[in-house]
């Protein structure tokens, strides 16, 4: 026995000693038992026997488990949030007594380990260091596991890129449940409830990460508030570009904030919505999808920046600002669109020369600037849309920036409004981001509905409050329909609400036909008035 205990204070990585013996079949199952545990749930890799503590490594993935377990952002987990992580790692809730004993255990050992009745992060870490200590590295390492975690304690490949399929010509979006899940991350970081992320909350949503996920230029791609910091509706649509032009690197993102432990999905790709070819939509001329690309197009310093940073509300003047800070080549927002909110993607396609790649071409909506006061900055444009559009199924829109600045004549065989007559094209817009307050937003309004009705002979795009778009845009905006919309909204939730105490002939019937007596109407008017235009 002397002896057993010297090898073990030597050799501090040497877990156990059995006694056995073959002949005498003595401690057969023991044996097995241990060599079993030293393999599935080796002590190496989190606990250093000579300093007595867990491995930094280890505290880090474990420190990423508590925070994810933090619901609240508190940085304590209260009795629900503890049984969280129980019912999470191990199937089985706590019983309130045993929650109880833990947090006696806790209390009595570590003097910061329980702050108001909840377990803090050194408390949390202190159990664990009790479990190795006392050999229950199995306890810990299911808990690892379930977060994600490998033998080498990196979060596994497995874990952060789940199988999802996009087949060619369809796009990625998010789904309902993950923008429910981003909303609920953001609120609990947006501790002064201000509707934006100050630049020490943005950290501390990314804090669980190994590398900071967002660059500077994050800034000029979303909608920021006066301060330049991110607001809500900007959050949630950065996450709306990740997923749409990065699916696989969405759901890495999403695995290392837990969301389908949080959400109890089977995996992160249950926050992905594949949308159906867009050949398909193309030929039954309708679509389901949310999010929309639109490439720019346009000469050097024409304003293309210029007018992404007015689609987030930045006049010239603030664009100026921060030009030099966080330049961006996407622009994403939120663009009305009969009612219904899209989200419509602006692409800058940073080329000088009109030699461009099929992924230059690919898109919903088309944009081509020109200079109303540079003379050589039509030719581009002409040139673009006469080499690859004029063929294509991709609606193309004209816009005459600068048109606060003095007009002059394009060097080009036909002006502006002659080439898109000839070549059937709406009529350029006029366009100038130099105003005191928020840039006009009509152009967003018309370049997005363009992409989600591209069939639609959408010919009139001009201000004039006159044609039918416009006519549609406007009765859709009218405050009665908005009014009327809420209310049956309301009625709906009331439905929900009450469902399980009320006969179902009352409430739900008279909701469901005013919805859809309500949607027929707004497509009848709508389609009779785009037949009409
Ligand atoms: N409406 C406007 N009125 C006057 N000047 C403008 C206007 N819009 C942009 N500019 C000026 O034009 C310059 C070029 O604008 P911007 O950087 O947006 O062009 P760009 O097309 O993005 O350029 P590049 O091709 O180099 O990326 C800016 O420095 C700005 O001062």
């Amino acid at each position: 026995m002397e002896m057993i205990q010297s090898v073990m204070n030597q050799y501090s990585e040497v877990e156990a000693i059995v006694e056995c013996s073959a002949r005498a079949l003595r401690n057969i199952s023991e044996v097995f038992f241990y060599a079993q545990k030293a393999v599935l749930h080796p002590s190496g890799p989190l606990y250093c026997p000579e300093e007595k503590q867990l491995k930094p490594e280890c505290v880090r993935a474990l420190t990423r488990v508590f925070r994810i377990c933090d619901l609240d952002n508190d940085g304590l987990l209260n009795d629900t949030e503890l049984n969280f992580f129980q019912r999470t790692c191990y199937r089985i809730p706590l019983a309130p007594s045993t929650v109880e004993d833990v947090k006696n255990v806790v209390r009595r050992n570590v003097q910061n380990g329980i702050g108001g009745n909840s377990l803090t992060l050194e408390g949390f870490l202190f159990l664990h260091t009790l479990f190795v200590q006392r050999g229950r590295h199995e306890t810990t390492w299911t808990a690892l596991r379930k977060f994600g975690y490998n033998d080498n304690l990196e979060l596994s490949n497995d874990f952060l890129y789940p199988p999802l399929k996009v087949p060619m010509d369809c796009t990625t979006e998010l789904n309902h449940y993950a923008y429910l899940f981003l909303q609920a991350l953001f609120e609990k970081h947006d501790r002064n409830r201000d509707q934006a992320l100050r630049p020490e909350q943005l950290h501390s949503i990314f804090a669980i990460f190994p590398f900071m996920p967002w660059g500077p230029d994050v800034l000029g791609t979303v909608t920021t508030n006066d301060n330049g910091w991110i607001t809500q509706q900007g959050f949630l649509a950065q996450w709306t570009l990740t997923a749409y032009l990065d699916v696989y690197r969405c759901l890495e993102y999403l695995g290392h904030l837990g969301y389908h432990l949080v959400t109890d999905s089977p995996t992160q790709a249950s926050a992905i919505t594949v949308t159906r070819k867009k050949k398909i939509d193309l030929q039954k001329k309708q679509t389901q999808r949310n999010v929309f690309l639109c490439n720019l197009f346009g000469f050097k310093g024409v304003g293309k920046s210029a007018f992404l940073q007015a689609f987030l509300g930045k006049n010239l003047i603030k664009y100026l600002q921060m030009k030099e800070e966080m330049g961006s080549h996407y622009a994403i927002n939120t663009v009305p669109v009969y009612g219904q909110d899209k989200y419509l993607l602006l692409h800058e396609i940073g080329t000088e020369s009109e030699f461009l790649s099929s992924r230059d071409l690919h898109c919903d909506v088309a944009c081509f600037l020109y200079d109303t006061s540079n003379p050589i900055s039509f030719e581009h444009c002409a040139n673009i849309i006469r080499q690859h559009f004029v063929d294509s199924q991709v609606p193309c829109v004209v816009v005459a920036t600068k048109s606060d600045l003095q007009e002059v004549k394009q060097y080009y065989c036909l002006q502006p409004s002659a080439f898109c007559r000839k070549y059937r094209l709406p009529l350029p817009v006029v366009y100038s981001c130099q105003t005191t307050g928020t840039p006009s937003t009509d152009i967003f309004l018309k370049l997005a509905t363009v992409a989600v009705y591209p069939h639609s002979q959408l010919d009139c795009l001009c201000n004039c409050n006159k044609c039918t778009l416009c006519t549609c845009q406007n009765i859709l905006r009218l405050g009665a329909l908005r009014d009327l919309r809420a209310r049956l909204l309301a009625a709906l939730q009331i439905r929900n609400d009450r469902l399980a105490n009320t006969h179902p002939s009352s409430l739900w019937l008279r909701a469901t036909l005013g919805a859809a007596l309500c949607a027929i109407l707004s497509f009848g008017v709508i389609r009779i008035l785009l037949r009409r235009s």
